[in-house]
């Protein structure tokens, strides 16, 4: 926690770039089990350095998961499950997902279109939403920033739910973003990557260095 706005740091494929993240502080550490991502990996690789990982809070990120593949990652013993998917999922599919892991352990990541907001029906599914940068062929690890004034409004409308604010971040816009948003919980990765799939131990330092800078409390610019 720095300064009172949490961190994950995802996308991790090693124990050393594991080791980064919790060398910079970060609250929570992301797992990508999605084929398609460059920065995937398999239940088998994550088995294989589970024990040895930092004693950080481990989240398990997927897209769409059968109840079999989404019991697969509960069975490994994750802290939290987030899960990212197409707006027209039907109901009682993310009510499955609720009821496998605990609304407390869920995490939902909608893919929002540019009109559309997290729908009224999914609130009382999860206690916490990540909201990434809508790509029409994308489910994240875009690099590309969203849409702050949505994000803000929200976790405005929504103060029950924890909001993170996710896409596109790196060392030089995470001031902007908090500033902009207010968001208490921020979701790095390709903006701390030296390619995809590895972080860069300098860039994490200079984005926590940046978030230090941004939450001080005597910046103006920033209110707790
Ligand atoms: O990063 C991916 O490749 C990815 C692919 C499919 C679903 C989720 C994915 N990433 C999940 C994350 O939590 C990322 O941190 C988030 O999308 C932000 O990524 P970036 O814009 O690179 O900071």
């Amino acid at each position: 926690m720095i300064n009172g706005v949490r961190l994950k740091v995802c996308g991790l494929t090693s124990l050393v770039d594991a080791e980064a993240a919790d060398a910079i502080g970060a609250d929570a550490l992301g797992f990508i089990f999605y084929p398609k991502s460059p920065r995937g990996i398999t239940l088998t690789q994550f088995a294989a350095m589970k024990d040895r990982l930092p004693p950080r809070k481990k989240v398990a990120v997927c897209v769409e998961p059968s109840a079999p593949e989404l019991a697969a990652l509960v069975g490994l013993g994750f802290d939290h499950y987030q899960i990212h998917f197409g707006t027209e999922t039907p109901f009682p599919i993310m009510a499955g997902w609720s009821h496998l892991t605990g609304r407390n352990r869920l995490w939902l990541a909608p893919k929002l279109p540019p009109e559309q907001d997290v729908k009224p029906d999914w609130l009382p599914l999860a206690d916490t939403f990540l909201l990434d940068t809508f790509h029409a062929d994308k489910f994240g690890g875009t690099g590309e920033t969203g849409d702050w004034a949505k994000f803000k409004r929200h976790r405005d409308t929504h103060p029950g739910k924890t909001w993170i604010l996710s896409g596109g971040l790196k060392p030089d816009n995470v001031a902007a973003a908090v500033s902009a948003t207010g968001a208490k919980f921020l979701d790095v990765n390709s903006g701390v990557e030296l390619s995809p799939g590895v972080k860069d131990p300098a860039r994490l330092k200079a984005l926590v260095l940046a978030l230090h800078h941004a939450t001080k409390q005597d910046n103006p610019s920033y209110s707790a």
